[in-house]
């Protein structure tokens, strides 16, 4: 059996399914391949399942304040079970959502692993399928270290696999995964311990908004392991786990170890060289700035290509493909990969767009660059005994003050950068940023109002 495409994804993770989806729209006949389940990481087993328990953990943190507001609530228990039954009912119900975008667009949705044959040719399910263009969208996967002990832990896929809230929990890793999980968990009630190597995680971001991050932990968690590296893993005769850093450093009774240390890519299996298909030494697909492949018809987007590993990313870049290969009006179509807006789900949330203080002052030198901050007690929780500080920052370029950066923590700083980051795209200056009139009372009207 055979059939051909005019365009075929592999995988049906966000870059996949947005390039599959437009290709059709715009004529082609389009098909998408996917081993495991639709919707790919964002969806099964990243921000979308991360997304509903931050969400559960911010209700947590409401719970707290509400004595202060009034509100005479007991709390009498926590169901992990309930969560996560409603949690997998509504990813059940997206992909439902997106089978049936499939089949309004008319495109075929093939369950199974494909490997390539040749450059314009995969297999899957024993199945050939040609396709004049080929787009490789299949993400990667957590990596698991090399130490004694190591498979008594789990990587966030089985973090979302979870069936029990666990009663001590260590997260290792330094990453936007090992905060938001680590967060989570000390939110909902796990005793939740964060182990970095160095002094502090997220350390490609803005140093003073981390340290506003650190400052919470301390007053409030999780547990921050600084300088503390695992040696090894022993499980104990009752099932928990006793964990020993480098510096002998022990952690004990941990019934739950999360490894959330990276994510590799997952070209190893896909038979890549079959296709000619240059990775580099991770394995990363190399690509131009059209996600072309060095082999003509084969492309690459999303995590695989080892650029901003964001869903957005993955689901721009896979679109403007398919409007470059099929919409005779966008020939140049093609991603830009400046002033990428991204959150970190911490408690409370990390909001970043363009170059940190740090980065600035070593690309533009430190007498063109103005920096305009600001550190207060949002409204939120300043009413509550859990006042805590929120941290924004305008990171500026030349006479005329051009926002290069942004960075913010606080309550609602997910919801806040959005339209920030629409200003800077358009080149916004702080007198840009002071000539619009403040939303009052919120902690964005900060951002406006900062000298
Ligand atoms: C815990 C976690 C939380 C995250 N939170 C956020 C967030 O809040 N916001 C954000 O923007 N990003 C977040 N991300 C990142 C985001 O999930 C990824 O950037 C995004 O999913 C990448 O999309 P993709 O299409 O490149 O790959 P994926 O979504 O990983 O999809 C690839 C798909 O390809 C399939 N596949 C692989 N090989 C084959 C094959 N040979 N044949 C068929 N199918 C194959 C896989 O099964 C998978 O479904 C998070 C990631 C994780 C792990
Ligand atoms: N909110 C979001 O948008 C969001 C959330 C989760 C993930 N993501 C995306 O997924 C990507 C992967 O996230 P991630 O957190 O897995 O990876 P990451 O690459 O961001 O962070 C991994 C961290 O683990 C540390 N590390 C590496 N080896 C270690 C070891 N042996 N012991 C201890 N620490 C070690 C690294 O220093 C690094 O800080 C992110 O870069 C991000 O793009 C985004």
């Amino acid at each position: 059996m055979s059939r051909h495409f005019d365009y075929l994804s592999i995988g049906a993770g966000s870059g996949g399914i947005a390039s599959a989806n437009r290709a059709a729209i715009r004529g082609a006949k389009a098909a998408v391949i996917e081993a495991k389940a639709v919707g790919g990481t964002c969806v099964n087993v990243g921000c979308v399942p991360k997304k509903v328990m931050w969400y559960g953990a911010h209700i947590a943190e409401a719970l707290k304040y509400a004595p202060s507001y009034g509100f005479e609530i007991e709390q009498t228990g926590y169901s992990w079970e309930t969560m996560v039954k409603n949690r997998e009912a509504y990813i059940e119900r997206i992909h439902g959502g997106y089978k049936r975008g499939f089949e309004g667009n008319g495109v075929e949705y093939i369950e199974g692993f494909a490997t390539f044959v040749d450059a314009n040719t995969v297999e899957v399910n024993g199945e050939t399928i040609t396709a004049d263009h080929i787009t490789i969208a299949v993400g990667g996967r957590p990596t698991i270290p090399n130490i004694p002990g190591a498979e008594h832990g789990i990587d966030s896929d089985g973090f979302f696999a979870l069936k029990e809230q666990p009663k001590k929990a260590v997260v290792v890793g330094a990453g936007y995964i090992a905060v938001e999980l680590a967060g989570v968990f000390h939110a909902l009630g796990t005793d939740s311990h964060l182990m970095v190597r160095q002094d502090r995680p997220l350390r490609d971001f803005d140093r003073d908004i981390i340290d506003c991050l650190l400052v919470r932990m301390e007053q409030d968690g999780p547990t921050l392991h600084k300088y503390s590296e695992i040696k090894k893993v022993d499980k104990q005769e009752d099932g928990t786990l006793c964990i020993t850093t480098l510096n002998d450093e022990c952690i004990e009774d941990v019934d739950c170890l999360v490894w959330a240390i990276g994510r590799e890519p997952t070209t190893d299996k896909i038979n890549l060289q079959a296709a000619g298909v240059e990775a580099d030494e991770q394995g990363f697909i190399k690509t131009d700035k059209y996600q072309n492949t060095n082999v003509k018809g084969i492309y690459a987007v999303g995590d695989i290509t080892g650029e901003a590993a964001l869903t957005p990313v993955a689901i721009k870049a896979g679109r403007l493909l398919s409007e470059r290969l099929f919409n005779k009006d966008m020939p140049d179509a093609h991603m830009d990969y400046s002033l990428i807006p991204t959150i970190v789900f911490s408690h409370p949330p990390i909001g970043t767009i363009g170059l940190t203080e740090v980065e600035a002052v070593a690309e533009h030198g430190k007498e063109n660059v103005t920096v305009y901050a600001s550190n207060f007690a949002a409204m939120y929780n300043a009413v509550t005994p859990h006042r805590a500080l929120s941290d924004f920052k305008l990171v500026c370029v030349g006479k005329d003050e051009k926002v290069i950066g942004l960075h913010g923590i606080g309550e609602g700083m997910d919801e806040i950068i959005q339209g920030f980051a629409v200003a800077m795209k358009m080149g916004a200056t702080k007198a840009d940023f002071d000539a619009t009139v403040a939303l009052h009372p919120t902690s964005a009207e900060e951002f406006v109002t900062l000298r």
